[in-house]
């Protein structure tokens, strides 16, 4: 994984303000805003029906937003312009031809240079497969053509509409060392998801949605980073005055007969020392790391899928200060 991306003042790549979007009496996206850096790979997350697609086609200019402003680099949304790339419903690729020759057909069409389609089709790893019909494809490849298409007027942002959707673990593994490749590539992605799994592993920041409106814009590492310790001590009662005492009364709460605090490792050395000094007998202290599920749970009151994780590859925690926005509904 990648450290964060430093950033300062024309590193924005998309900024979304007071985004909304009414069908009818229906408000689908409600006041939205959100900043997405160059060179990060950012998660729009949210369930089903958040209003995640009508976001990602307002930035691409195939929505008009009631009210509110979508810009991507620098310019209004839908302005003809080479550097966004998006997969948003799958591209219309002929069956009956390969993967090699329909992106020739797309590349024609959208005046990017031939000797594109080998380097995306490269990047996509469908290189071997460039000669085989569209048609006898798997789900994973035919999404991966789609994101090849995406890439052949080579982009500085893709947006990727819910690219591991309906894919088997395979597909979505392969799918995300494509997302990696991309960033590594030096494009910024910004991609929508109902899997946590999949953000939690790839994305350096997300966006949580929940009926249209923002829950949470912030770094992965710093969600996860709300981590919960516990504490088994006696006399309970004055090890959570302790604790209290020490970080707010809003991070602490007793829950069958432990301390459960909100703290990271800095503070847990802390803790202990304080216990001790005031002779409270500390018996076990132990941090339990919060799960993008948990922490989901906690702030919209509503689950979220949860993708297959694949426990070898997660990125490293990083901590730092939440920034909590807007409210559900
Ligand atoms: N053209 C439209 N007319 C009326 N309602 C619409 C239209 N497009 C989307 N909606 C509604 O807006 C809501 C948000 O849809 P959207 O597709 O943006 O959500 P999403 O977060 O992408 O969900 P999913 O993951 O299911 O695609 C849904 O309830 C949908 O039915």
């Amino acid at each position: 994984m990648r450290p964060l991306v430093e950033s300062g003042p024309g590193d924005e790549v998309v900024v979304i303000a007071g985004l909304t979007k009414r069908y009818g009496p229906r408000t689908v996206v409600d006041d939205l805003s959100l900043t997405v850096r160059r060179g990060e790979v950012y998660g729009f997350l949210g369930p089903n029906g958040a209003g995640k697609t009508t976001t990602l086609r307002a930035l691409l200019g195939l929505v008009r937003p009631t009210s509110g402003t979508a810009t991507v680099l620098g310019r209004p949304a839908g302005s003809p312009s080479a550097g966004v790339g998006a997969l948003i419903e799958g591209p219309g690729f002929y069956p009956y031809l390969s993967g090699r020759e329909n992106l020739r057909v797309l590349a024609r069409y959208a005046g990017a240079p031939a000797g594109r389609v080998d380097a995306v089709l490269d990047t996509v790893d469908l290189t071997d497969r460039a000669r085989d019909r569209y048609s006898t494809y798997s789900l994973g490849m035919k999404q991966r053509l789609g994101v090849a298409a995406a890439l052949l007027k080579d982009p500085e942002l893709v947006v990727l509409d819910e690219p591991t959707n309906g894919l088997d673990p395979a597909g979505i593994s392969d799918m995300r060392a494509l997302l990696r490749r991309l960033s590594a590539d030096g494009h910024t992605v910004l991609l929508s998801s109902h899997l946590l799994g999949e953000v939690e592993q790839v994305c350096d920041r997300v966006a949580v949605i929940s009926s249209g409106r923002l829950v949470v814009e912030s770094s992965v590492g710093e969600l996860l980073g709300l981590r919960r310790l516990v504490i088994e001590a006696e006399p309970l009662g004055e090890a959570a005055a302790i604790t209290t005492r020490l970080l707010g009364p809003e991070r602490v709460s007793v829950v069958d007969g432990v301390v459960h605090a909100q703290a990271g490792p800095e503070d847990a050395a802390r803790i202990n020392r304080a216990l001790v000094l005031a002779d409270v007998e500390v018996s076990g202290l132990r941090q339990e790391a919060q799960t993008l599920e948990a922490v989901f749970l906690q702030m919209t009151g509503s689950e979220l899928a949860v993708a297959d994780p694949d426990p070898d590859d997660r990125p490293a925690q990083r901590t730092g200060r939440l920034s909590r926005r807007g409210a559900t509904r």
